[in-house]
C-alpha cells in the first residue's frame, strides 16, 4: 500500500484540477502578484536569534494524520493572537498554518483568519507541489512556502522556489535524511527545516537533527521541526546550537497556546 505522503500527494494533484478548472492558472497569478507587501518571515526569525532568544514558528493546526484530531476548540484567530502575545515577553517569530483539508482539517480561510489577527509572518504549511499552489499561497496571504523534499525532484523545487522568491515570499526546504539534505542546499534559500518526524513512518526522534547539524553550512538558518514537547528538548537542541524551532502539537494540546509557548521557551 501507497505511504500516507504518497497519498497526500495524489490528492494534492486532484485539488489542484479541480481548483484550476475553477480558477485558471493566470487569474490565480493575477490575484498572487496583486498582493504587494509581504511579511518579513526570515527577518522575524532573525531577529528573535539576534536578541539571545529561541525563533518559534508556532503551529495551528486541528489534525494530523498520526494523531487524529489534536484540538477541538479551535479557533485560528485565537490561537493566533495568543501566539502574538505570548506572556508578553516570550512569543512567537512566526506563524505556520496547515491549510492541507483532507488530511489535517485545515483550510485557507484558517490561514487568512489567523493572519488577519495579528502581526506575524506566516507560513502556509502544505504539500506543494506545483506552481498553481504557490500563487494560491500568495493570494491567500502566505510570507512563505513550504518545500518537502521528499515530494519533489530538484527541478520542481527549483522551479517552486523560483516562482515563491519572485513574489517576495520567503522559502522553508523541509528535509529527513541526508540525501534531501544535500539536494535542498542546491537552493538558493537559507531557511532549511529538518523534520524529526519519517512522514512516511510518522518516527519521531530528535536525533534527526542532532545526526545531520554538522553537515548544515554557516550560511544557512536551520529550523528543527516536530517533537519539540518538552524544555528538556529546547534545551538539547540550543546546547547543540539549534535556536529556531518549528511547533505544533505541544502547543494546540494547552488552553493557553501563547502560554504554553513562553512556558516551553522562558
Ligand atoms: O504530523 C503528521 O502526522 C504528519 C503526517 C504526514 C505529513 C506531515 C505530518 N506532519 C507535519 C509536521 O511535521 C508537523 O505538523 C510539524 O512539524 C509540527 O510537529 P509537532 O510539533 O510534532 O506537532
Amino acid at each position: 500500500m501507497s505511504d500516507i505522503l504518497n497519498q497526500i500527494v495524489a490528492v494534492k494533484r486532484e485539488e489542484i484540477a479541480a481548483a484550476r478548472k475553477k480558477k485558471p492558472l493566470e487569474a490565480m497569478r493575477f490575484d498572487a502578484e496583486s498582493r504587494v507587501l509581504t511579511r518579513d518571515f526570515e527577518g522575524a526569525l532573525r531577529a528573535k536569534i539576534a536578541a539571545g532568544q529561541a525563533a518559534v514558528i508556532a503551529e495551528i493546526k486541528k489534525a494530523s494524520p498520526s494523531k487524529g484530531v489534536i484540538r477541538e476548540d479551535f479557533i485560528p484567530a485565537d490561537i493566533a493572537q495568543s501566539y502574538a502575545e505570548g506572556n508578553g515577553q516570550v512569543r512567537a517569530a512566526c506563524l505556520s498554518v496547515l491549510t492541507d483539508r483532507q488530511f489535517f482539517q485545515g483550510s485557507a480561510d484558517y490561514l487568512k483568519q489567523a493572519r488577519a489577527s495579528c502581526d506575524l509572518p506566516v507560513l502556509r504549511k502544505d504539500f506543494m507541489v506545483d506552481p498553481y499552489q504557490v500563487y494560491e499561497a500568495r493570494a491567500m496571504g502566505a510570507d512563505c512556502i513550504l518545500l518537502i523534499a521528499g515530494c519533489l525532484d530538484d527541478a520542481q523545487m527549483a522551479d517552486l522556489e523560483a516562482i515563491a522568491m519572485g513574489m517576495n515570499m520567503a522559502v522553508l526546504v523541509e528535509v529527513h535524511d541526508r540525501d534531501e539534505l544535500h539536494r535542498a542546499l542546491r537552493l538558493k534559500t537559507p531557511l532549511l527545516g529538518i523534520n524529526n518526524r519519517n512522514l512516511r513512518t510518522f518516527d519521531v526522534t530528535l536525533q534527526t537533527t542532532l545526526d545531520m547539524l554538522s553537515e548544515v553550512p554557516d550560511d544557512r538558518m536551520l529550523v528543527t521541526e516536530s517533537g519539540i514537547l518538552g524544555r528538556e528538548d529546547v534545551q538539547t537542541m540550543r546546547e547543540a546550537g539549534v535556536h529556531a524551532f518549528l511547533v505544533g502539537e505541544a502547543f494546540m494540546r494547552a488552553p493557553e497556546p501563547g502560554l504554553a509557548l513562553a512556558e516551553l521557551f522562558a
